[in-house]
């Protein structure tokens, strides 16, 4: 219960101001700020510098290729994009880009021998795997403070502010409502104000020559600038062949494509497309007509990830979830209000106990956060738990196996009574889940009516779509216990 949108007020949070600037158990100090708004809309993204260089020109230039129906244009609301001039049939080359033109982190020493190089290797080392995008973020500042950088006409085309949370003001961080998010912004933050320090540390005694940043100073704000801008651009391609396994990359131009779940375009690597001059290629996957906006899918993912590393949500999202935690006391309330006597959540039978080790649910390492929603409705694990534990016979139980108990495809594995009984469990945990929030989704839209900054719509966006997915789990089950009750009827009857 502890994880369910808990009310515990955050230590860290982003405060607002005339700017915004982050604090820390309430002592202010200005490091992630901002002198122009936060706004997503596409006339506002400002870029890096007012006029840049012209993208295409220098990928072409570079011995890339663009389609000559490709255009950069407003994509309003979601900043530029591309867009088609003229139809383009499907299966057309769009973008390719040789090898030079994508910006990496090369980890092997002898790619880049110098000591500014080594100094940067050296502060990567200090950020955690799950922050990847820090690590390539470096190389970006590096590349941003270089004078005369190859990727200047790259890096000055990136926007100028992104409207991730870690640059939310505090109101708004806490209107997001929902503690997994929350405990992963302030995660963020708090390692952002550490890494400032060891960046300073590091680089405190560090020539001219050698210095990472060429002199120039780096404060969390920047630090945030260069993750975030790594986090919603950068692309992961899988190398077959030289060992490189998995490599995140900057793909300049390509990254000026926006995100759909049903995408008109594909990026295709070297290795499929057998051009060995190029080192990735967008090619179109469907007949796209003049006007059209060339998309991508950025990945199956929910709106916690879409909004921490991308900056926006995506409404009635299909891969949205919400998290709980396994805990018997909760499962056990949750239990009695749908109507069982003597749950044994909370003092499960020894072969329940090894039921639910095997689903990782119990032991050491066991996983307790489970989730609802997204393509599965109930998570796998969730479910079998939920139909071992209401289950009144071991027998019957143990002549099931595991996957057949994961499945929801699977009608009653274990008898009408026991699945009546597990889905009403879950629908009444969506009903304690549902109550965590403090506001109803009426109020929240009523709250969008009136007019609100971009991250106050981004939050509001967030929570509402995070109570439409309980209320869809509710609406799935409920249906599920009626057609399974008048089931039980007719057997009954008969
Ligand atoms: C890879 S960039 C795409 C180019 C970007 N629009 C620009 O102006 O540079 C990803 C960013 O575009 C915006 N974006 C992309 N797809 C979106 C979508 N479906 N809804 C809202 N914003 C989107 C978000 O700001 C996201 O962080």
């Amino acid at each position: 219960m502890s994880n369910l949108m808990s009310s515990t007020t955050s230590k860290i949070m982003l405060m607002a101001k005339r700017d915004y600037c982050l604090t820390i158990n309430s002592t202010t100090t200005r490091v992630l700020t901002f002198h122009r708004r936060l706004t997503c809309s596409a006339a506002a993204t400002p870029r890096l510098v007012p006029n840049p260089p012209d993208l295409v020109k220098w990928v072409r230039r570079e011995g890339g290729f663009v389609h000559p129906s490709v255009r950069i244009a407003e994509s309003d609301p979601y900043g530029l994009g591309l867009v088609a001039s003229e139809e383009i049939p499907k299966g057309s080359e769009l973008i390719a880009l040789p090898e030079h033109i994508p910006l990496r982190f090369p980890l092997l020493e002898s790619d880049n021998a110098d000591e500014s190089y080594s100094n940067l290797v050296n502060l990567a080392r200090h950020v955690p795997e799950e922050l990847w995008a820090m690590r390539l973020g470096l190389k970006l500042l590096q590349e941003r403070a270089k004078a005369g950088s190859f990727w200047w006409p790259y890096i000055s085309n990136l926007p100028q502010t992104f409207t991730i949370p870690i640059f939310f003001p505090g109101d708004d961080i806490k209107n997001l409502q929902y503690a997994p998010l929350l405990y992963q912004v302030n995660k963020r933050c708090r390692f952002l104000l550490d890494f400032e320090k060891e960046v300073r540390r590091e680089v405190e005694d560090v020539k001219l020559e050698a210095h990472p940043f060429g002199g120039k100073d780096v404060d969390a704000s920047s630090l945030g600038w260069a993750m975030s801008a790594v986090s919603s651009r950068a692309f992961c391609l899988r190398f077959q062949n030289g060992n490189h396994g998995d490599v995140r990359m900057m793909l300049p131009l390509i990254d000026m494509c926006n995100h759909s779940f049903n995408p008109n375009a594909e990026i295709v690597q070297e290795q499929r497309s057998k051009d060995p001059k190029m080192l990735v290629k967008v090619v179109a996957g469907m007949n796209i007509k003049e006007h059209d906006h060339l998309t991508l899918n950025y990945g199956c993912l929910s709106n916690d990830l879409l909004l921490l590393d991308y900056g926006f949500v995506v409404q009635s999202n299909p891969y949205d979830c919400i998290e709980l935690k396994y805990d018997g006391g909760l499962f056990d309330a949750a239990s009695m209000a749908a109507g069982v006597s003597n749950p044994s959540f909370s003092s499960p039978a020894p072969w329940q106990r090894h039921i639910l080790s095997k689903l990782n649910l119990e032991g050491e390492q066991a996983l307790l956060k489970v989730t609802l929603g997204g393509p599965e409705v109930v998570e796998g694990r969730l479910l079998a738990a939920l139909r071992a534990l209401l289950a009144s016979d071991a027998e019957t139980v143990q002549k099931c196996d595991l996957d057949t108990l994961k499945s929801l495809d699977v009608e009653a594995p274990l008898g009408l009574a026991t699945e009546i009984a597990a889905f009403r469990t879950l629908v009444a945990l969506c009903v304690i889940a549902l109550n965590h929030f403090p506001t109803k989704i009426m109020e929240d839209e009523s709250l969008l009516k009136q007019g609100v900054s971009t991250s106050t719509e981004l939050a509001l966006q967030f929570r509402i779509q995070k109570k439409s997915v309980i209320i869809d789990v509710m609406r799935d089950l409920t249906k599920r216990v009626k057609l399974l009750s008048s089931n039980e009827s007719i057997v009954s009857q008969s």
